[in-house]
């Protein structure tokens, strides 16, 4: 569906520093990349970490942009259709909810923030919302699904025109809801300002992209900012000392519904279980109780339960058919796949913090009656700090670990394998082998009937990243062939 809007019309909801030229001429698209701009276009440059976007304006203008819009001033003559701002992925923000027509005021809104559990809160939650006869939309690390469609995903979170675009293609294909991950970048670079969300979640806060965020005080002050944005209900994790912080310091302008096993908690997990089968708890709410049981193995899986059930009953959904929504679903895409055999048991996840690790690794423990042996390796020019940790981690928890790439990207893997290496307390607890295909094949070698196999890193991603080349890599499937 082709759309335009005078630029007059998109800048009525934004405080600019100056406007240039005929306001009046039209729009038919939002980018902030010079090379997609097409006739008609608002190109708006964007201040990046490696380059300032506004250097690519005059470029824009030629590729036929009917408008600009930057930060800086524009040197394209006193007719060009042109605002100032002061600051432009904000305005690029307001400007494509405006160009959509404010599509997220039209559905129930989540945003799911946290270091871990984001894509299976989202999964959970748009299950619950099928059950309940809703029509969510979906965006997140995974995919996105817009009506029918299903869209491979990009980015967790997309820049907002791509954003706006979704919400508003959800609405027009008639969906009544849309359930979204929020990552940290995101809230930093402003993708979702301009959203009031209906109900936002807050799963928990560990080390992760510190090489992007500093320190973990401001990683969680980004991650808070969500809750500026929430009109409705916040879905806190109270187990969770960020959660806490959260509440106590009173950071959410909504109501608040807290979550956990701890005392305190408004849903309230008690009488956690756990094995090869699956897991389950009870669950205190105002809205009843619930025997919860899931086919999710770990007790991790059992408070992002906690959040999808708070989320969903806080809108209006019955526990009856959160119960039932949850009790059959199947896994997650390389969330604890189960991709091995009778004899050969072998798990794929996106573990990738030292927290994921730690938990999936308690989580295979209860159902280990043998040894536990891991594959794993750590991202190249990201967070530096978890490499050790994660070290660490395997050191203590697994029986055995193999070390291995895990998009080194233009980084030294030799360099990356050794510090996780410094890790562990003892060399005889590991071994490093570089090639991830023949490090899952040693895994596989390594483990009898009653051992238990995990493949970490990577989940459901379909690719590896060594030296700026992209290859084609799939975990599931590299199992599947060794095996
Ligand atoms: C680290 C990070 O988040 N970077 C984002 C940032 O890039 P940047 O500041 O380096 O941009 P830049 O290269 O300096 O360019 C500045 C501007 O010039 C534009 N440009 C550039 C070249 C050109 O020829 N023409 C042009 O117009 C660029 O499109 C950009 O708008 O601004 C860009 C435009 O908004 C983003 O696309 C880019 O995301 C990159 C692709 C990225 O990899 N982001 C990841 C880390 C991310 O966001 N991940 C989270 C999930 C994290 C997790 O939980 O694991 C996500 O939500 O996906
Ligand atoms: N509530 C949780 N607490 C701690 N670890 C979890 C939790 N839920 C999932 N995990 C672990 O973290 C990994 C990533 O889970 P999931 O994809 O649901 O989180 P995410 O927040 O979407 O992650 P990412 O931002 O990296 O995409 C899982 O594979 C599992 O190992």
């Amino acid at each position: 569906m082709n759309i335009t809007r005078t630029f007059e019309q998109l800048l009525s909801g934004i405080d600019t520093l100056e406007t240039v030229g005929d306001l009046s001429c039209e729009i038919s698209s939002i980018e902030y990349d010079s090379r997609r701009v097409k006739p008609g276009a608002l190109f708006v440059a964007l201040p990046g970490a490696q380059v300032d976007g506004s250097v690519y304006i005059e470029e824009a203008a030629q590729r036929g942009a009917a408008a600009i819009v930057s930060q800086s001033p524009c040197a394209l003559g006193k007719s060009f259709p042109y605002a100032q701002v002061s600051n432009a992925r904000f305005a690029l923000a307001r400007l494509a909810s405006a160009f959509y027509d404010h599509p997220a005021e039209k559905l129930c809104t989540v945003g799911i923030t946290g270091t871990n559990g984001k894509t299976t809160v989202s999964f959970m939650l748009r299950d619950i919302f099928k059950a309940a006869a809703r029509r969510s939309g979906l965006i997140g690390t995974v995919r996105y699904e817009i009506g029918n469609r299903v869209l491979p995903a990009s980015r967790t979170t997309p820049e907002a025109p791509d954003v706006q675009s979704m919400l508003f293609q959800m609405d027009r294909s008639g969906c009544d809801s849309a359930v979204m991950e929020v990552s940290s970048h995101a809230l930093d670079q402003c993708r979702v300002d301009g959203i009031r969300f209906n109900v936002g979640i807050f799963t928990n806060l560990t080390q992760d992209h510190l090489d992007y965020h500093g320190t973990l005080e401001e990683y969680f002050s980004v991650k808070a900012r969500l809750f500026d944005q929430v009109k409705d209900t916040a879905v806190i994790n109270c187990d969770d000392p960020c959660g806490r912080r959260l509440i106590t310091e009173e950071r959410c302008r909504s109501s608040v519904i807290s979550y956990g096993f701890e005392e305190g908690a408004l849903v309230r997990g008690r009488n956690a279980r756990n094995d090869a089968a699956g897991s389950s708890m009870t669950v205190e709410s105002p809205w009843g109780s619930a025997e919860i049981s899931l086919q999710l193995i770990g007790r991790f899986n059992l408070y992002n339960a906690l959040a999808a059930f708070a989320a969903a009953a806080s809108v209006g959904i019955p526990v009856d058919v959160i119960r039932t929504a949850l009790a059959e679903m199947e896994n997650i895409p390389g969330r604890l796949e189960s991709v091995g055999t009778k004899i050969k048991r072998v798990y794929v996840d996106y573990a990738h913090t030292d927290d994921a690790l730690r938990n999936v690794l308690n989580a295979l423990r209860e159902i280990t009656p043998g040894r536990l042996v891991v594959v794993f390796g750590c991202g190249g020019n990201r967070d530096l700090g978890k490499r050790r940790l994660m070290g660490e981690v395997a050191s203590r928890l697994a029986d055995y670990s193999i070390i291995t790439t895990d998009n080194s990207r233009s980084e030294s893997p030799e360099k990356i394998a050794a510090d996780i290496s410094a890790g562990f307390d003892s060399e005889r607890k590991y071994e490093v082998c570089l090639d991830r295909t023949a490090a899952i094949a040693r895994g596989v070698e390594l483990i009898g009937k009653k051992d238990v196999l995990l493949v970490a890193g990577k989940g459901h991603e379909t690719v590896q990243e060594i030296g700026g080349t992209i290859f084609p890599f799939d975990d599931r499937e590299v199992v599947r062939e060794v095996l």
